[in-house]
């Protein structure tokens, strides 16, 4: 008996907007340590250009989880709709708390890199869309670093790569980068952002972790070593900024790394 033909799951992110759009618009993940400075440069990066909208990491999720969709939570005051604060519960905890925290992490990226345009980049002739991070750092940083640390166990780790291969596949290719940027910083400089900026939840946070960090994006994105389920990942265009110099309060270097992203722009 001949096989019938596999029917797509996929929904377009916005069925309403043009082919011709979804063709031009690019769409291209920030990525870098913890502390590296993605904030402060996707700041930089939404001033520079009425072409360019930025996605932001959803981290206020994270920090409190909503109980929003089941009918009782309707009758609930918002104290009791808390599910928690998800990050302070990893970092407390985090071989309780890893395959929570990176399930619901990854779904919320999904959703974001999903989330439609604004009409301004609509009306754009040369739209682009920047994340901080993407549903690949999940599984390729984070995720696989807390397995290897022992905080997601064999099984976490299987079923985590299970769905999240089958999950990508299913919004293929409305979730597809067009290239990255990587912002490479020492991890000793990346500890000295994250005691200055004192966000509460990683007050315990060591340098070795870190280094861990560090080293899992080097092999992903500078190595290039990493073996992938996702095939074009590994003929993704990456442009790397060094940005261990201080760059937040000097119009000039900005101006560099801006012109930096203009010229990669160009070539894809
Ligand atoms: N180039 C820079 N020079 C000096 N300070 C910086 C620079 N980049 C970022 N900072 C400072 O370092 C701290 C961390 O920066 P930021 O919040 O942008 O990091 P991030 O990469 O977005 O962090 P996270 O991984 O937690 O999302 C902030 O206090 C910011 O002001
Ligand atoms: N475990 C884990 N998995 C992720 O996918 C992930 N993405 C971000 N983070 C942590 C880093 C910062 O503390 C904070 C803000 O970036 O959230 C993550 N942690």
């Amino acid at each position: 008996m001949a096989t019938p033909p596999k029917r797509s799951c996929h929904v377009p992110a916005s069925p309403t907007l043009s082919d011709s759009f979804w063709r031009k618009e690019k769409k291209i993940s920030i990525e870098g340590n913890i502390a590296a400075g993605k904030s402060t440069f996707v700041r930089v990066l939404q001033g520079a250009s009425e072409d360019w909208e930025v996605i932001p990491e959803p981290i206020g999720k994270w920090c409190n989880v909503q109980n929003e969709s089941d009918d009782v939570s309707k009758e609930l005051s918002s104290s009791q709709k808390s599910g928690g604060n998800l990050l302070q519960m990893l970092y407390d905890k985090p071989s309780r708390w890893s395959y929570t925290f990176q399930s619901y992490a990854c779904l919320s990226r999904v959703r974001s890199q999903l989330q439609s345009p604004s009409i301004k980049l609509q009306q754009s002739e040369k739209p682009v869309q920047f994340y901080e991070r993407s549903v690949y750092s999940d599984r390729y940083v984070f995720a696989s670093n807390l397995f290897e640390c022992g905080d997601l166990s064999d099984t976490e780790w299987s079923v985590y790569q299970d769905w999240h291969t089958w999950l990508l596949k299913q919004f293929t290719p409305e979730i597809h980068l067009d290239a990255i940027i990587y912002l490479r910083a020492q991890p000793q400089r990346c500890m000295q952002r994250l005691l200055q900026r004192g966000r509460e939840e990683e007050a315990g946070l060591p340098l070795e972790y870190l280094e861990q960090l560090h080293f899992k994006h080097e092999a992903w994105l500078h190595h290039r070593s990493l073996r992938m389920d996702f095939d074009y990942l590994n003929d993704l265009p990456v442009l790397t900024l060094d940005v261990d110099d201080e760059f937040k309060k000097d119009r000039i270097k900005q101006e560099v790394l801006i012109d930096k992203v203009r010229d990669f722009l160009t070539t894809l």
